[in-house]
C-alpha cells in the first residue's frame, strides 16, 4: 500500500512514503522512524509483506520515546533507499519546492518529465519547482538547479536560493550565520543565512539591455525598455523590462490607468497572455504593481513556466530595479508579495540587488519514481 498517513496508519515498510510533520502537528512515533531505516524493497520479501499498524491512541503512547527533531532529520537525510527519492519540501513566502540532495552528481536525479509530475497539487507532491543542491564548479562551494513546474529550466529563483541555502545549512549541519557561494545560470549568487534564520542574498547586478533581457521591444533609454507601450489584450500597458537572470516585464500602469490595483486583475486570464508574447522569445515572468510609498510596493505574479504564485523573489528584485528606473521609488523597498514581505535594496555603490526573506521546511518525503 503506497504512502501513509500517521495516525490509524497501516505503514508497509517496503512502501513507505511517509511525510514527517513537523513536531507540533504530530510526533513521530518511534516505530515510523525504525521503518524509515528499514532495508530496501529489494531485500526479503518478509520485511515487504509485514505490516505496521500503529493506531491513533499508540501514537499518544509512543510519544515519550518520539525520536528529537534532530535525530529525525539525520535519519531521513542519510536514507539513500533505492528506487525512492527522499526530499524536503521547503517554502520561501508560499513559493515552495521540493529540494533534492544532489551534491553526488551534476546529473539531476529527476529529469524534467518527473518533475512536472512531482509538482502536481494532487497527483504529485505539489510544488512550484524542484530544485537540485549539486556540486559547485568554477570555485563555488555549489551548483543550484532549478526545474519550473512545466518543467521549463529556468536560470535563477529568488526564493529557491534562499531555501537552498536553508537546505545546505541542514545538510552540513550548519549553525548560525553562514555564507556560501552558489553557481546559478545568473552567475554567482551568494546567500548569507541571518541570525534570525532570513537569508539575505546578493542577487547580483540587474540586467537591462533589451536584448539580454531578452525583448524585441524597441528600446527607450540607452538600449533598455523603460515605460515602453506593449499591446495585450487590447490594453496598452506600461512595461519595463529587467533581468535578473531570468527576464521580466514589469507593469505599474496602462495607457487609461495610471495606477494598477493588482487585486483586482485577473492573473490567469492576463498572465500567460504576458508570459506568451511574442516580444519575448524565452517567455516572461510579469509583475504588476501598485505603489503605495517610495518605501513600500505592492506587487502580484505570473511566472514563467509556473503560473501565479504567492511570491517571486527575482521579481520582487525586477520590481524594486523598475520602480526606481520609472521614479516611483527609492532603492530600498519593502515588497508586499501575496505570500508575504521581502527586503530589497538595489544598492546604488556597487549596482547590486540584496534580497531578505524567510525560508521554511514544510515536511520530509519519499516518493517512488
Ligand atoms: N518561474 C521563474 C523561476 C522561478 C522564479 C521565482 N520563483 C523566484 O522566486 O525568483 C522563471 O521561469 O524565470
Amino acid at each position: 500500500m503506497a504512502g501513509a498517513t500517521i495516525s490509524n496508519a497501516v505503514v508497509s515498510p517496503s512502501r513507505t512514503s511517509l511525510a514527517y510533520l513537523k513536531p507540533h502537528h504530530h510526533s513521530f512515533p518511534h516505530q515510523v522512524n525504525t521503518l524509515l531505516r528499514s532495508p530496501s524493497p529489494s531485500s526479503s520479501s518478509s520485511s515487504s509483506s509485514s505490516s505496521v499498524r500503529i493506531s491513533a491512541s499508540s501514537i499518544i503512547n509512543l510519544e515519550a520515546v518520539a525520536p528529537r527533531e534532530e535525530d529525525f532529520k539525520t535519519a531521513f537525510l542519510d536514507h539513500k533507499e533505492s528506487g525512492f527519492l527522499h526530499f524536503v519540501k521547503y517554502h520561501g513566502l508560499g513559493n515552495d519546492f521540493i529540494l533534492v540532495d544532489n551534491r553526488d552528481s551534476s546529473d539531476p536525479k529527476v529529469t524534467p518529465d518527473q518533475a512536472v509530475k512531482l509538482c502536481h497539487r494532487n497527483f504529485g507532491v505539489g510544488a512550484d519547482g524542484v530544485i537540485f543542491a549539486m556540486p559547485g564548479i568554477n570555485g563555488a562551494d555549489y551548483t543550484m538547479r532549478i526545474f519550473n513546474s512545466d518543467g521549463s529550466e529556468p536560470e535563477m529563483c529568488g526564493n529557491g536560493v534562499r531555501c537552498f541555502a536553508r537546505f545546505i545549512a541542514e545538510l552540513e549541519n550548519l549553525r548560525g550565520k553562514q555564507s556560501f557561494t552558489v553557481h546559478t545560470g545568473a552567475g554567482l549568487i551568494v546567500p548569507e543565512i541571518q541570525d534570525d534564520g532570513k537569508v539575505k542574498v546578493d542577487m547580483g547586478q540587474p540586467v537591462l539591455n533589451a536584448s539580454d533581457i531578452p525583448t524585441t521591444l524597441s528600446v527607450t533609454n540607452d538600449h533598455a525598455v523603460i515605460k515602453a507601450g506593449l499591446e495585450v489584450d487590447g490594453v496598452t500597458w506600461n512595461v519595463t523590462c529587467v533581468s535578473m537572470g531570468n527576464p521580466h516585464c514589469v507593469t505599474f500602469s496602462t495607457k487609461e490607468l495610471q495606477k494598477l490595483v493588482v487585486d483586482d486583475l485577473n492573473l490567469s486570464e492576463i498572465g500567460p497572455k504576458f508570459e506568451h508574447h511574442k516580444v519575448f522569445p524565452a517567455r516572461v515572468n510579469t509583475e504588476f504593481v501598485q505603489v503605495f510609498s517610495r518605501g513600500h510596493l505592492k506587487m502580484r505574479v505570473w511566472e514563467r513556466g509556473a503560473g501565479a504564485t504567492l511570491a517571486c523573489g527575482t521579481g520582487a528584485c525586477a520590481v524594486v530595479v523598475a520602480a526606481v528606473l520609472e521614479g516611483h521609488a527609492d532603492r530600498i523597498c519593502t515588497v508586499d508579495l501575496p505570500g508575504g514581505l521581502l527586503e530589497i535594496e538595489w544598492r546604488e555603490d556597487d549596482n547590486h540587488v540584496y534580497m531578505t526573506g524567510p525560508a521554511e521546511v514544510v515536511f520530509y518525503g519519499s516518493v517512488p519514481l
